[in-house]
């Protein structure tokens, strides 16, 4: 079977800038896949480009998401895979949201702008909460009244019902607390065995990463440093610079109080 996920020889570029680039991804059902790296090193660009977010930017390459090519991809073709093949999951998921709209009409539109209505939209918006262990009362509110946590849990029921086959997870629990995180992790995972998810998740955060990736991709200044399967990148990095940011992970129970 062929992965859900393939990247091969892709470049961005502003101008004559190298933004960022990756030689070779392959991401299968249920894999997860971690892009790590200091700030601005391209780990962005290189998920906007999944899902052909590249506005005024130069890329080249091939990029495939469930058969499907995303690289010249037009406007019409890019609407139907993001959502039903390919979903984001942002940092801070209430400000992709319409503040005016309630949970429940949110999601009723995204079903119906790929073509799920009525019945099948209930069914699976009752599916989805219950594999994110969402109240569904929650859907009578707005975006500014639920918690980040169920914001995160509400952006991943909505690739869930869309029966996206690849989460692109932008930092997805870096703006929650430490218990919550657990959480949302523990719900991704779970997705990724029960409906062969595969996940692309982007951190700079290598204790999370090491509890989630089965290969990780290292990135600097738009380039790959260092990638492979993750416990040989975790426990024997060949790069200083994988190394600096393995010293930078505090141990366990090695904090400041
Ligand atoms: N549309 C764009 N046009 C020009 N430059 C861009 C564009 N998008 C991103 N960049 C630049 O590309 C570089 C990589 O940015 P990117 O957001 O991918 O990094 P990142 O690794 O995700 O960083 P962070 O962890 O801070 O989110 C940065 O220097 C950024 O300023």
């Amino acid at each position: 079977m062929s992965p859900l996920l393939t990247v091969e020889n892709l470049r961005v570029r502003s101008g004559d800038r190298l933004l960022a680039s990756l030689d070779s991804l392959q991401v299968d059902r249920g894999e997860c896949a971690a892009i790590v790296g200091e700030s601005g090193s391209g780990k962005t660009t290189t998920l906007n480009a999944m899902l052909g977010l590249t506005d005024g930017l130069t890329v080249s390459g091939r990029i495939a998401v469930g058969g499907v090519d995303v690289v010249g991809a037009d406007e019409r073709a890019l609407g139907r895979i993001r959502g039903s093949k390919v979903a984001l999951i942002s940092q801070s998921p209430q400000d992709s949201l319409n503040p005016t709209m309630r949970l429940g009409t949110l999601l009723r539109r995204v079903l119906a702008r790929h073509g799920v209505r009525g019945a099948e939209a209930r069914e699976r918006t009752g599916e989805a909460l219950g594999s994110v262990l969402l109240d569904p009362a929650l859907l009578r509110r707005y975006p500014h009244q639920v918690s980040g946590g169920q914001a995160q849990r509400f952006a991943i029921a909505t690739a869930v019902a869309l029966r996206a086959d690849v989460i692109l997870a932008d930092e997805p629990t870096s703006a929650l607390d430490v218990t919550v995180q657990a959480a949302v992790l523990g719900l991704l995972t779970r997705l990724r065995e029960d409906h062969g998810i595969a996940l692309v998740f982007v951190s700079h955060d290598l204790a999370v990463v090491s509890g989630i990736a089965d290969q990780v991709v290292v990135m600097r200044d738009g380039r790959v440093v260092e990638s492979g399967p993750a416990a040989g990148v975790l426990s024997r990095p060949s790069a200083a610079y994988t190394r600096e940011l393995l010293d930078a992970v505090p141990a366990i129970g090695e904090g400041p109080c």
